[in-house]
């Protein structure tokens, strides 16, 4: 018996009959003979880690321009709160815990640069269909490794589809909505525990808004520091889920939901929509776009082939048009690859 093997039987005695044990993965589009020591989903975080869109995260705004300070979160930061906080609920709940983080540190890797705001402009400027969630989808199974794609199991792939919520219900009822698997349904609640309590937390900390203005609902029920909001919404998912119809329900209690969607339209409305955010945003968009515009050219045809090889993805083809390529590298770039793209383009005197 190889250790996967013996570690797999562990894992089927271990996790809760809601959860997946590693055994039952549906497996891959490609099938691929098993290693001998990691299961699929240990291999599939691992393949997340290494990839370079996960490594570009570093680089890329959540909602504070990452150049404003050391401390802010960026998407890389807030990908591994969302793990920890999903990491520990799946603990709670004995679900896998591999499958758990793969999803969680998968789901914004087709995240634009400049945060929001970039989507908003790939929404607008792209002819096709733009969504953050699809392109992280994108992104595993076409961008990364030059066109072949990671290929990792359908279960973490569905995940990574379904974590998006943006403004809609934090847990849906709708089978359509929701992940194939409970570990995927809970990274989807873990994504917004993480980015309630981390944008709160940034917010004070850039002067955009003050503790004082904190909702006193917010405060009451959740509690009056960033340690005190993570373990009574962890808690309160953990204890308020149960089993029903042979399936488990995720559920936080009417009192803590009401308070998470209260903390989210005061962040919408005091901090995303604020002036400082804001303002930032319509600089990046018109820096986006000019870059969009650019790269679709004929006559920077050859410039763009060398930037797609540069970033290590695949060209235009048959099946794949140029403004599919151009959207694509738009999302792919980091914040400080964009700036010194338009530099370099747009004012390539300023660089002498
Ligand atoms: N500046 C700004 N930030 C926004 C806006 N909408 C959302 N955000 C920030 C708040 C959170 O940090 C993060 C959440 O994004 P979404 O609302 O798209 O939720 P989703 O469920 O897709 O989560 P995800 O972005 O994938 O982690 O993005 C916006 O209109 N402006």
């Amino acid at each position: 018996m190889t250790s996967r093997e013996e570690f797999e039987k562990r894992e089927e005695s271990f996790i809760s009959p809601y959860g997946l044990p590693s055994s039952q993965s549906r497996g891959r589009v490609r099938g691929e003979e098993a290693c001998p020591i990691r299961s699929d989903f240990q291999r599939d975080r691992e393949r997340i880690v290494y990839c370079n869109a996960f490594r570009r995260l570093k680089h890329k705004t959540q909602v504070f321009l990452s150049p404003l300070g050391e401390h802010y979160r960026t998407r890389l930061t807030h990908t591994l709160e969302v793990a920890q906080i999903a990491r520990a609920v799946a603990r709670a709940m004995r679900l896998n815990e591999d499958l758990t983080e793969a999803i969680a540190l998968g789901h914004d890797l087709g995240h634009t640069p400049f945060g929001h705001s970039g989507e908003t402009v790939l929404k607008e400027i792209y002819s096709g269909n733009f969504s953050h969630p699809i392109q992280s989808l994108r992104v595993i199974d076409i961008l990364e490794k030059n066109g072949a794609g990671l290929n990792l199991t359908l279960e973490v792939r569905d995940g990574i589809l379904k974590h998006s919520k943006g403004y809609g219900t934090i847990i849906p009822e709708s089978k359509r909505e929701k992940a194939c698997t409970v570990e995927g349904q809970v990274v989807r609640v873990a994504d917004i525990m993480a980015y309630l309590n981390h944008d709160l937390d940034d917010a004070i900390r850039s002067g955009v808004i003050c503790e004082k203005q904190i909702p006193e609902r917010c405060v009451r029920v959740l509690g009056n520091t960033h340690p005190d909001r993570a373990t009574t919404m962890v808690r309160d998912l953990v204890y308020a889920s149960h089993p029903e119809n042979g399936e488990l329900k995720l559920q936080i209690t009417d009192e803590v939901h009401r308070a998470m969607d209260e903390l989210r339209n005061f962040l919408y409305h005091n901090v995303y929509r604020s002036p400082q955010v804001h303002n930032e945003f319509v600089k990046s968009k018109k820096i986006l776009r000019e870059l969009y515009t650019f790269f679709l050219q004929e006559e920077n045809e050859t410039i763009f082939s060398h930037e797609l090889a540069a970033l290590e993805m695949p060209n235009h083809n048959k099946s794949r048009s140029k403004e599919r390529s151009v959207c694509d590298f738009i999302a792919s770039i980091t914040d400080r690859y964009a700036l010194e793209l338009y530099e370099r383009h747009f004012f390539p005197s300023s660089l002498v």
